[in-house]
């Protein structure tokens, strides 16, 4: 066996690097497996840091619910079709990706790991694999786009209740080389979180996930306080702007004109929404339940995505997250009709676990297994992928949550 043939996949690559290391008695470094990867991150973290990254909303049925949408879909795949040489890249907006894969955006990373944003950063500058920064990240905008160098990144926008603060972050994350704006939907309330409400945690009230709002100009002027010197005048004000119930499509006009970046709307499930936004010149829109912490009892993403893709057809890009955690779920997902997937809460485990080596290997195996999934599934590239690569068994027993 050697790594180094160059007809060798990147899936057979990664397995063989494992393979191989094994002979010479060294385990992986981390877990393979993302079940065991959250069951180690549980170990390492604080218990209140722990269930803000794995909880959900009320009961936690829509989060469940994403994971079993994937269970209840299978792959049917074909034989014979000389896959040898296989090309798991796409484009998203331009960008030439070497997987259908980005980084969701995920806020106050330093709840993980003293790194936080920076060690993702790093990791995924290394594999090729987009970071959506959160604009409740701990490092600041520029911090974050300085440990990038080159590498393809994009901005997350929480619609501030302040156009002008909302131009100041679009500026911010123009100048610092960030190519395309998401504005997540979703989140204009915070939902009934009841394991952060039993452990009494919320992040931003101790100071943390601020950074890009206290280091803003436009927000210190607002406020009229030094987040230094009175932090609880800070946050209250923080509290107050964070968002606003009160917008609607009307005032998505302005955002556009705010900025010259391409714009995405995260947190669409309705093919009406997605018509609305694509109508209104997004350039695409994320089927997404933000991992189901917002809206207990919404529709599964998996569940959303078709209704959207068709309404969208190719008039913008489709993007995905909610539940993916292995390559045969990112398979699923563009058979669906995905243009990519935004990979969620497993890179955060990866972060914990190993800092930036952690989400190196989170990456990587993610990358290999995709490779090898679309390869058993007879396809040497996603445009060979179709919906008809996929069966839906509702009576599936093993459709039971872990
Ligand atoms: C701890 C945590 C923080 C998050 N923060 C943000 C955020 O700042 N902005 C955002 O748009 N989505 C945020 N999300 C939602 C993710 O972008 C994504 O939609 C979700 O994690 C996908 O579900 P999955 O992790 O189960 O795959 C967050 C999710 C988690 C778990
Ligand atoms: C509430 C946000 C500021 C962070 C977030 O998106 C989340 O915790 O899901």
């Amino acid at each position: 066996m050697t790594e180094s043939n160059p007809l060798l996949s990147p899936g057979i690559k990664r397995q063989f690097q494992i393979y191989e290391a094994g002979l010479q008695g060294r385990a992986p470094a981390h877990p393979i497996s993302v079940d065991e990867l959250a069951r180690r991150a549980e170990e390492v973290l604080a218990p209140e840091a722990f269930g803000y990254l794995a909880g959900g909303a009320g009961a936690e049925e829509t989060m469940r619910s994403n994971r079993e949408a994937f269970r209840r879909r299978r792959i049917v795949p074909r034989m014979l079709r000389d896959v040898s040489r296989r090309d798991t890249g796409v484009e998203v907006l331009g960008m030439r990706l070497p997987a259908p894969l980005m980084l969701a955006p995920i806020g106050v990373q330093s709840i993980l790991h003293e790194q936080a944003e920076l060690a993702v950063a790093r990791a995924a500058a290394a594999l090729g694999v987009p970071m959506i920064l959160s604009t409740a990240s701990s490092r600041t905008i520029e911090e974050v786009a300085a440990a990038m160098g080159d590498a393809p990144r994009w901005f997350q926008l929480y619609w501030p209740r302040s156009d002008e603060l909302a131009a100041s972050f679009l500026r911010r994350a123009e100048a610092a080389g960030y190519r395309a704006v998401v504005v997540t939907l979703d989140t204009y309330l915070l939902s009934w979180r009841e394991r952060d409400l039993q452990h009494a945690y919320l992040p931003f009230l101790r100071g943390e996930g601020v950074a890009n709002y206290y280091s803003d100009p436009v927000f210190r002027a607002e406020a009229g306080v030094d987040p230094v010197r009175e932090p609880g005048r800070a946050f209250e004000h923080f509290a107050h702007v964070f968002s606003d119930p009160s917008r609607t499509w009307a005032d998505l006009a302005r955002l556009r004109e705010a900025t010259r970046l391409p714009i995405l709307l995260k947190g669409v499930l309705h093919p009406d929404d997605a018509r609305r936004a694509v109508d209104q010149g997004a350039a695409g829109v994320v089927v997404s339940n933000h991992g189901g912490r917002q809206l207990d009892g919404a529709v599964a993403a998996l569940d959303a995505l078709p209704g959207v893709v068709d309404a969208v057809g190719d008039r913008a890009a489709v993007l995905f997250d909610g539940g993916i955690r292995r390559g045969a779920d990112v398979l699923k997902a563009m058979a669906l009709g995905a243009r990519c997937v935004l990979l969620g809460r497993p890179y955060c485990y990866g972060l914990a676990v190993g800092g930036e080596q952690g989400v190196r290997d989170v990456l990587a195996n993610l990358e290999a297994d995709i490779d090898l999934t679309l390869g058993l599934s007879g396809c040497a590239s996603f445009a060979e992928l179709g919906r008809g690569h996929l069966v839906e068994s509702r009576s599936d027993p093993s459709a039971t949550v872990p």
